[in-house]
């Protein structure tokens, strides 16, 4: 099938590329010519295991291509909306900037009969809004949503062999259309037997606001549970462990640390309550500010048991910073925990020096006033304490 995806971020880029192993002819557009470039050059712009490899094998096949020009998406039968949806400044709710201006972009491109299929994590009501303006321009065109579940770090697996496709879909005969397309376009995935579940748009879209805001829930129950083994002496790891094999609680995802960081879970659970507060549901949700709390805490508590332990005050004492990334394996410096409290050490006086594997250069972009060290060995030479806040093999 012609397929093209619009933005290629850490979603859209490895969308690209596995739908072109798969076998489908794939042009990715980005609004960034050097993302643009590097991609066609067959060079991932951001670190993900075996992404470069693999567009490597599939730009040579010449089923994959990449452009900053939205024309070249004219064509395609199925369009991929891959943009992102960041948090607002200074609110809660997510900027639809990209995803509004991408989508009256592709509206300009489109033919009779296209398939448009949102990926990008939006606030339930989006895929209806778009919906209405697509049969405006094109009554024969069709809309999808189509969330999107792969973590950072294993984005190539998640993406070819994923846990469940959920199709959300508009009533009838277009409905059924739009699922005939979507299960020819992952017919390869679907034949190794991934679940598939089909439902309205406002489903399929809370399907995805839901998982990520379990995922935050588990994270945040376990570093409560921490909070409280913290004053008693008891042991959170084997807590975690014991509740964990009750298959009901399950040990997945009850790591108790630093909390959850990364672009998505922190900014996801904020733009649902605020799209629930939107939608006058705003009560349903505020456990989430709970959770978020509870997240947030995690950074302070590891400041202050800094402080103590190097004896009282940050002044002056040289830290090092063991990792950058929000998570192993990834460059994402979004929203990092280990960032954020790398920063809050220098800003109390603290002489902080970070390292990491991948994530330095993205680092230095972000917080430019710390210090970065690429040499693990060098890094950790005469310091006073040594925070160990990305779990890298290394
Ligand atoms: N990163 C992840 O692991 C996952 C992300 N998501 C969701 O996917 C969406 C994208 O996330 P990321 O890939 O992480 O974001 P990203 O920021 O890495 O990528 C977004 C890309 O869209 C491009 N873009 C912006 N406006 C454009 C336009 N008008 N036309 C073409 N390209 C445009 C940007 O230049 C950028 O390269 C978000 O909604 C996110 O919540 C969902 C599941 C996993
Ligand atoms: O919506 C999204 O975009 C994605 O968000 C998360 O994926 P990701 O952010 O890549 O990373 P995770 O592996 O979920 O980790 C998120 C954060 O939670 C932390 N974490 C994870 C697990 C755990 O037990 N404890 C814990 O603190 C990690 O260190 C990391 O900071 C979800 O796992 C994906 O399913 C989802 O598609």
């Amino acid at each position: 099938m012609r397929i093209s995806v619009i933005g290629c971020g850490y979603l859209g880029a490895v969308h690209a590329a596995c739908m072109a192993k798969l076998g489908h002819e794939v042009i990715g557009i980005d609004v960034d010519p050097r993302k643009v470039g590097e991609l066609q050059a067959g060079r991932a712009p951001f670190f993900e295991p075996g992404l470069s490899e693999m567009l490597n094998e599939v730009l040579a096949t010449g089923r994959l291509r990449f452009s900053a020009d939205m024309a070249d998406a004219k064509g395609a039968q199925m369009h991929f909306l891959c943009v992102g949806t960041p948090q607002r400044k200074g609110e809660y709710a997510a900027d639809m900037r990209f995803v509004d201006g991408a989508f009256t972009a592709l509206l300009d491109v489109l033919e009779p009969g296209d398939l448009v299929v949102g990926k990008s994590t939006v606030p339930v009501g989006t895929a209806g809004r778009l919906a209405e303006d697509l049969s405006e321009r094109y009554p024969d065109a069709l809309l999808a949503w189509n969330p999107e579940f792969l973590r950072e770090g294993f984005a190539v697996k998640d993406t070819l062999s994923p846990d469940r496709f959920v199709y959300g879909i508009p009533d009838g005969e277009a409905g059924a259309r739009a699922t005939e397309l979507l299960d020819e376009v992952y017919a390869a995935s679907l034949s190794l037997g991934t679940h598939r579940l089909v439902s309205d748009y406002a489903t399929a879209e809370l399907v995805k606001a839901a998982a990520d805001s379990f995922l935050a829930t588990k994270i945040s129950f376990i570093n409560a549970m921490a909070e409280v083994c913290e004053v008693t002496g008891a042991d959170v790891t084997l807590l975690a462990d014991a509740i964990g094999m009750d298959e009901r609680i399950g040990r997945t995802f009850l790591n108790a640390g630093i909390g959850f960081g990364g672009g998505c879970l922190p900014k996801d659970i904020r733009a649902f309550m605020a799209r629930a507060g939107e939608l006058g549901a705003d009560q349903a949700l505020t456990f989430l500010r709970e959770v978020d709390d509870i997240n947030v805490r995690r950074r302070i508590r590891v400041v202050e048991l800094t402080r103590r332990l190097v004896g009282g005050s940050l002044l002056g004492q040289r830290i090092t910073v063991l990792g950058a990334a929000f998570k192993p394996y990834s460059d994402d410096v979004r929203d990092s925990p280990a960032l954020s409290i790398a920063d809050q050490l220098q800003l109390q006086g603290a002489d902080v020096t970070v390292t990491d594997p991948k994530a330095i250069h993205g680092a230095e972009r972000r917080f430019p006033e710390l210090s970065y060290e690429a040499d693990l060995h060098r890094a950790m030479d005469k310091t006073d304490a040594l925070l160990l806040l990305t779990e890298w093999q290394e």
